[in-house]
């Protein structure tokens, strides 16, 4: 699907080395997809490995997830947007003096900055996981109450599950960005996800972005996996 917002799918690039990402990589197409630079592939790979997939013509997102204070979070996505990638996140539960000081300081990269987004509650909680943290109240509660802070604070949009996204797009507007991660086509096992969505489904409940990892990378063709989920959403 191509639209104002561009390619709907954010592939996950959750591999251990840098040559098995860019051999997935190679096969893909920047006008069917981005991609996602996550925690391990960050950590193996750094900053160049971001550079490499610029230079092969794809957006990133920089799914690192920041949960730190004000100060340092908002040093953390400032050298995100330096790097150039194309959306950048926090943790809601940094709060709001945190999400504002990382909003604030994108603000000296004007038009070029990244887009800046909060998660919410992890697609492999369920109530029993969030209970276990000291919160009695549903996902669906506990997303939606992140998600009012977080455009409070001036940020562009959440993480959530597709599952959240009807409430989110009635309650926060339909410029507020909904990026779900939990993906499933219906033939694919959830593994950790807990609270998952078909991507026809999800773009359907109000989806901007569909996050996919394992249903494509793991698939024995994932340019045929991924053609399959573009295909299923247009
Ligand atoms: O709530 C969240 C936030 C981030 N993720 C990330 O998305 C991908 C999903 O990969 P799959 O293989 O399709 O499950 C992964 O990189 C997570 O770190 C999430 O799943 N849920």
């Amino acid at each position: 699907m191509q639209d104002s917002l561009g390619p709907r799918i954010i592939i996950a690039l959750d591999f251990s080395s840098e040559a098995s990402a860019l051999a997935l990589v190679d096969t893909l197409d920047p006008k069917l997809c981005r991609l996602k630079v996550g925690k391990e592939l960050f950590t193996r790979c750094g900053p160049g490995l971001v550079r490499k997939l610029h230079e092969r013509g794809f957006e990133v997102f920089l799914d690192l997830k920041f949960h730190d204070i004000p100060n340092t979070t908002s040093a953390a996505v400032a050298a995100a947007a330096e790097l150039g990638v194309w959306m950048v996140n926090v943790h809601a539960s940094g709060g709001q003096k945190m999400m504002t000081a990382c909003r604030e300081r994108l603000e000296s990269f004007g038009a070029d900055r990244p887009l800046l987004i909060a998660v919410t509650v992890l697609t492999s909680m369920t109530a029993g996981d969030l209970a276990g943290v000291g919160i009695e109240d549903s996902p669906a509660y506990q997303v939606n109450r992140l998600a009012t802070l977080t455009r409070s604070c001036g940020l562009d949009g959440v993480v959530c599950s597709a599952q959240e996204a009807p409430t989110l797009k009635l309650e926060q507007g339909a410029d507020f960005r909904l990026v779900t991660p939990g993906i499933r086509p219906a033939s694919s096992e959830h593994g950790d996800q807990q609270r998952v969505m078909t991507p026809a489904a999800a773009i359907e409940a109000g989806s901007d972005y569909l996050v996919v990892g394992r249903p494509i990378t793991q698939a024995a063709d994932p340019l045929a996996a991924l053609r399959s989920i573009v295909s299923e959403i247009s």
